[in-house]
């Protein structure tokens, strides 16, 4: 895929911590798209985004930011970043707040889309952050992020905290930012079924590494949970086979490739995999 076709291009990305090294990570964001970045707590996935974002600096490896570098203007201002543990001064309001964004966006501030959100989201933009829920809090970054109509979205477990009323909300509106071309979405969570209602790709971070970036319709029905004794599994080629589990009733084995699994074992049960059951069998997770 060429680099113009691309929101975000992140080629051999290395980042080194004491106790922890991400990469080197390949992933690409088309536009037009979301990608949704899954990995199990402490994987890397904000480590991941904040050097995307430019909040932190790569070790080694190249960023491209919707054509530029994330640490230029030009990468930041068509930028909307939201983290899990940002913040705002907790004695301004949301009304306060808009009024700063305007200082830093300058004319991209929309104020009248600021206030439309608030609206939309519920918020009341007399209240100081204090008296706003987690949940609030999310949306108000939110707010803030959108109302300076970027073309690149970073969310990192933007839709946590949320009810799920409000998060279908969400959904919808990331499902609405997509409808121009020109616009894509990285978002990190851990409720799965939300990227499997929105994302088109999901990229699995594990341990640091990224263990793939796939379409994910591809993903969804290549992968399959086979329900099986022991020497029906003999049948299968080591490829399809990526990992099992003995259970007292038999093998519960993550498969690649259903249908050929199916040709092979006619009459087997093997059921479409969701992204949940693929981390949990590709971590080794379930090892016995
Ligand atoms: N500034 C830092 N200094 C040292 N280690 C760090 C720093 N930031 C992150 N780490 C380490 O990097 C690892 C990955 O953390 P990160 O927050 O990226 O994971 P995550 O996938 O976002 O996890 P979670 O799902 O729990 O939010 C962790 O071991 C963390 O302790």
């Amino acid at each position: 895929m060429s680099s113009a076709s691309c929101a975000a291009v992140i080629r051999g990305v290395e980042k080194h911590y004491p106790d922890f090294t991400l990469g080197p990570v390949d992933l690409t964001v088309p536009k037009g798209c979301i990608v949704g970045l899954v990995g199990e707590n402490g994987a890397g996935k904000t480590t991941l985004l904040k050097l995307l974002t430019g909040v932190n600096p790569a070790d080694a490896g190249s960023i491209e930011l919707l054509g530029s570098s994330p640490h230029t203007p030009a990468g930041r201002g068509d930028l909307g970043a939201v983290f899990d543990d940002a913040y705002f001064y907790e004695s301004l309001t949301a009304k306060q707040i808009g009024k700063s964004m305007a200082g830093i966006f300058g004319s991209r501030w929309d104020s009248g889309e600021y206030r439309q959100l608030l609206k939309q989201f519920g918020l009341d933009e007399g209240k100081p952050v204090k008296a706003y829920s987690r949940g609030m809090r999310m949306k108000l970054s939110l707010a803030t992020a959108l109302a300076h109509h970027p073309r690149l979205l970073v969310l990192d477990e933007a839709t946590s905290g949320l009810d799920p009323v409000v998060r279908g909300e969400m959904l919808d509106l990331f499902l609405d930012f997509i409808q121009d071309e020109d616009h894509s979405i990285l978002i990190s969570s851990h409720i799965t079924g939300d990227l499997e209602q929105v994302a088109d790709s999901i990229a699995y971070l594990h341990q640091g590494k990224l263990l793939f970036q796939e379409e994910k319709d591809v993903l969804l029905s290549k992968y399959g949970i086979l329900r099986c004794g022991a020497g029906d599994l003999a049948a299968l080629p080591g490829e399809c086979i990526v990992h099992t589990r003995r259970t007292d009733f038999g093998c519960e084995t993550l498969v690649k490739g259903r249908e050929e699994v199916l040709r092979l074992l006619p009459g087997a049960v093997c059921d479409p995999a969701s992204i949940d059951d693929i981390m949990r069998f590709t971590s080794g997770r379930d090892k016995q």
